[in-house]
């Protein structure tokens, strides 16, 4: 279908990893790459670090088998247009979203993604706790590279995948901006996250990101997400082992996350979700960016 009506839209954020959000209950707005990246062009369009599609699950292919469980489906977007699995800060903004728009109240909810429905939590001050699932920690070293620098990295998947790196000082990961910080494409075919962690005392660390998609972002949260759980295993930790709860503060450029990981393996993100403006999408934007790729 091609879009000619003026689209409703919303921007928001969690710790500053901000997104352009799009109300499209029926699945009916036409997403290429390239008009998501138009979009999230911080000079040509909206500007935002990816794009929350707010679509009923019932009304997506990709989601309709979750319609059961979570009325809402989050399509996530990179800035880029390319499709991640999952994205933790997007999905309390998504949550955050709902609420706003009375489609959910305070309290527990349903998120459906592409990495399975996620249940959330919005507290009295607008926070929003998500069960983020299980890190999967493939045994395989990861080589992470910046500006000629090396370090080995922890390989971890949250649904989508992640290179953590722990580093001396985070002003070695450079202009992650301009190069891409590199890992063997074997293990990460469909590219890879990648984090710089250094620790700040027991059970806090810091980190800076790198998106697949995105460039260098001032929060991910399943970056930080990998990153406690790497942490934690780095520590000598593991739930699993303990039958304890291990939890971290994770300080990022735009905010701090905690996560906890329990001994059944879920991993728990509490952060905020911010809305900060609603407006229209002049529909000439997208018919410049359909007139340019046809
Ligand atoms: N910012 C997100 C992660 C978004 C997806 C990521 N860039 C990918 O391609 O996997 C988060 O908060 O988790």
């Amino acid at each position: 279908m091609n879009n000619t009506s003026p689209l409703t839209f919303l921007k928001g954020h969690g710790t500053e990893n901000d997104f352009v959000i799009l109300p499209d209950p029926d699945n009916a707005v036409d997403l290429p790459a390239s008009t998501v990246a138009r979009l999230c062009d911080r000079r040509a369009g909206i500007g935002g670090d990816g794009l929350l599609h707010v679509v009923r699950s019932a009304a997506h292919p990709e989601a309709k088998a979750m319609a059961d469980e979570a009325e809402w489906f989050m399509d996530y977007r990179n800035s880029d247009g390319s499709i991640a699995e999952m994205c933790g800060n997007g999905v309390r903004v998504f949550a955050g979203y709902l609420q706003r728009a009375g489609l959910v109240e305070e309290g527990d909810l349903a998120i459906a993604t592409r990495g399975g429905v996620k249940k959330a939590h919005i507290a009295k001050n607008g926070d929003v706790t998500v069960s983020m699932g299980r890190a999967v920690l493939p045994e395989e070293g990861v080589t992470v590279t910046v500006d000629g620098r090396s370090w080995p990295a922890r390989n971890v998947n949250m649904g989508n995948p992640h290179a953590v790196a722990f580093v001396e000082d985070l002003a070695h990961a450079g202009e992650l901006r301009a190069v891409p910080p590199y890992s063997p494409a074997a293990v990460y075919p469909e590219g890879v996250n990648v984090e710089f962690v250094v620790d700040r005392g027991p059970g806090h660390v810091a980190m800076r990101v790198y998106e697949r998609g995105s460039g260098e972002t001032r929060s991910c949260g399943t970056g930080a997400c990998a990153v406690a759980v790497a942490a934690a295993r780095r520590d000598g930790a593991d739930p699993a082992v303990t039958g304890a709860p291990v939890t971290y503060t994770v300080d990022l450029p735009g905010g701090t996350l905690v996560i906890t990981e329990f001994p059944d393996g879920q991993v728990e993100m509490t952060g905020p979700a911010v809305i900060v403006a609603e407006g229209v999408i002049d529909p000439a934007l997208l018919a410049a960016v359909e007139t340019a790729v046809a």
